[in-house]
């Protein structure tokens, strides 16, 4: 049974939750022993293992951790959403008693969180807490168990059923057509002042001169047969490897994009502006899109993107560093402009993921330049409810530690066979709102794909 807490019932009353994490890749086939036959040895083997639904899932390349059963779920709303969950977990994590022979990263207590980009949203924003969680990481394979007190635990045997390929799915548009949105496009670039080529963007200047808007688009996919979500996450994650492939309550995708890491006090993130469509093979078009991500409109969008992580993690760790040059990453629809960023928790902070990701999120990668006025207009000018498109979401443990993506590449399941994607562009002075509709339409490519419609 699934319980839903707000999150004052869970400060109220805390449950005491049980955790054990064992290995399972050292145990004899035999009572205890989870898996009917074998143990598996890739992700998709893993995902044929899950029951069709009421699963989350982490995965980057052959690394991560999936969680089935639900111990509990917790949910907020509104502009409190970041540190109403993360008082609750903090309670949750202080009342849990834990066993944890593994001692990884994603061990032991831990929940998956999914968090809605604004705090207008109509949507939850949810903790969830699985009641097993299988992890593999550095060539290793855990299982957690996670139950309330007074709960027995009933150890699964997992059975592998085949992965079903969607193949009857159609597409019709959200909110707002592509002409219509590239007429939003349009209306929103002559809001918006551009930068000389040779002006520096300083991270902290209180200059509030509307500079980027991201704005989103939705489209919705529906198919005559229930979606089977192991099957889409598969594709997903061999097609990206590099991304990190997730399921969080029906928010299903693969991010290029790590708004925050979190392990041991070090702080990571990746920050993507800046987007090349590729046509046919991304290695031959390396040399095209180098040369038109360091022109002035995605250098200059890019620069906004760093300036706006820089200034909001300064805000709650020290030592923050940017690489000195974007790099390229190649992916099988995009290329972007990347640049990876470190920092590290002070040593009183009593920080964990989720805070770290509320003090930097909105970014500029999905809200715009500078931040607070970039906000305030893609709340009022797009139509829809981003939902936790955009947002947050990702995992944590009970010791701060977690990894958050932005859910980019994703769609929302609104039923068993239907699911609105979304995808979204940086708009400048400078854009061609065509050029803008064909960008959306590259980042639609992977969810898209993998539902069969490509
Ligand atoms: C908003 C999205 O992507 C973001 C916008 C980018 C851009 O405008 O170049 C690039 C990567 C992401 O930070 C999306 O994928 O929906």
């Amino acid at each position: 049974m699934t319980t839903t807490f707000s999150t004052s019932d869970i400060c109220t009353a805390p449950p005491r939750l049980h955790v054990s994490s064992r290995f399972v890749d050292d145990v004899e086939p035999g009572p205890g022993f989870p898996f009917e036959s074998g143990l598996p040895t890739s992700v998709e083997e893993t995902l044929e293992l899950l029951p069709t639904s009421a699963f989350s899932c982490w995965v980057r390349d052959t690394s991560g951790l999936i969680g089935f059963g639900r111990t509990l779920r917790i949910r907020a709303r509104g502009s409190d959403r970041f540190t109403e969950l993360s008082k609750a977990w903090k309670a949750i994590t202080d009342a849990a008693s834990i066993e944890d022979e593994v001692d990884l990263l994603g061990s032991g207590l831990m929940c998956f969180a999914t968090v809605a980009y604004s705090g207008e949203s109509e949507v939850d924003s949810l903790i969830h807490v699985p009641e097993f969680v299988l992890g593999r990481r550095g060539g290793r394979v855990w299982m957690t168990s996670i139950i309330t007190e007074g709960a027995t635990p009933v150890p699964p045997v997992l059975k592998s059923e085949p992965l079903r390929r969607v193949t009857s799915a159609t597409s019709s548009p959200g909110d707002l057509d592509s002409s219509s949105w590239a007429d939003l496009v349009a209306k929103v670039s002559q809001m918006l002042t551009p930068v000389g080529d040779s002006a520096e963007v300083d991270p902290f200047t209180e200059d509030s001169t509307l500079r980027k808007i991201v704005l989103a688009r939705d489209e919705l996919v529906t198919s005559d047969d229930d979606i089977d979500v192991r099957s889409v996450l598969g594709e997903l994650n061999r097609s990206y490897p590099s991304c990190w492939t997730f399921d969080v309550a029906g928010l299903i995708g693969s991010t290029p994009e790590l708004l925050i890491g979190v392990e041991n006090a070090r702080v990571t993130s990746r920050v993507l502006a800046g987007t090349y469509r590729v046509e046919n093979d991304p290695t031959s078009e390396m040399p095209a899109a180098r040369k038109l991500l360091s022109a002035h409109k995605d250098s200059t969008e890019h620069a906004f993107a760093i300036a706006s992580l820089q200034r909001s993690l300064s805000s709650v760790a020290d030592d923050v560093s940017v690489d000195e040059r974007p790099h390229l990453l190649p992916l099988a629809n995009v290329i972007h402009s990347a640049s990876d960023a470190s920092a590290h928790l002070p040593e009183d902070s009593c920080l964990n993921a989720l805070d770290i990701a509320a003090a930097v999120h909105p970014t500029a990668a999905v809200g715009g330049y500078p931040q607070a006025s970039a906000v305030a207009h893609v709340d009022e000018l797009e139509p829809l409810d981003r939902g936790r498109y955009s947002g947050p979401v990702g995992w944590m443990d009970d010791r701060g530690n977690g990894q958050f993506g932005i859910a980019l590449r994703c769609g929302q399941l609104e039923d068993r066979n239907r699911i609105r994607l979304f995808a979204g562009a940086g708009i400048m002075p400078d854009s061609d709102p065509l050029a803008e509709v064909a960008e959306t339409e590259a980042k639609f490519a992977p969810m898209r794909r993998a539902l069969g419609l490509e």
